[in-house]
């Protein structure tokens, strides 16, 4: 996992669009944003682990790629990159390939985290978000659910969802911001 800021210029945006400053698993968990990196033969025992500890009771699998989803590649990859947000938490384990998730910070700056084989991020309920495979266009990603699976997103603006207000209140709570 890398993040940084993303730039926004207007080139394909399954470029790296890369900024200079990096963006630390800290300043991702102070944005309510986790990260884990498992991999070798016991990677399942150790996503087993976090899903028990975190009430993940479901999971599903899904390829995005063109061999994955056919001739609704493109309309779901439009669908991904819209910026969104769930009325729960987003998990994903990547099983393979690579591609970015961008996440908002609270001055409304993309951060752009490029995700490959191994890495388990969990986006928080209310956060805005899009995602977005690399020019490779493959990524097969493990998703788990704290109930059955359900992906709806909720396209910005959702300024006024409870999830949403929810979210920033957490944030307040935690004393790192005003
Ligand atoms: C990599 S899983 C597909 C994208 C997705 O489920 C989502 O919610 C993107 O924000
Ligand atoms: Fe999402």
């Amino acid at each position: 996992m890398r993040a940084y800021f993303y730039d926004n210029s207007d080139s394909d945006p399954k470029e790296p669009h890369e900024q200079l400053t990096t963006v630390t698993p800290e300043e991702l968990r102070n944005l309510g944003v986790l990260y884990w990196h498992f991999d070798g033969d016991n990677y399942l025992d150790k996503i087993n682990n976090i899903a028990k500890e975190r009430n993940y009771k479901n999971r599903d699998e899904i390829n995005v790629s063109e061999e994955g989803l056919g001739d609704s590649y493109e309309s779901k990859l439009k669908i991904f990159f819209q910026e969104h947000l769930h009325e729960d938490e987003e998990i994903r384990y990547i099983l393979d390939g690579s591609g970015y998730f961008d996440v908002r910070d609270l001055l409304d700056r993309w951060i752009r985290i490029a995700v490959t084989k191994g890495d388990l991020i969990v986006l928080p309920a209310g956060i805005y978000h899009r995602f977005i495979v690399d020019t490779n266009n493959y990524l097969k990603a493990m998703r788990l659910f704290k109930e059955e699976p359900k992906w709806t997103p909720i396209n910005r603006p959702a300024d006024d969802n409870p999830h949403r207000l929810g979210y920033l209140q957490s944030l307040r709570d935690s004393g790192l911001y005003k």
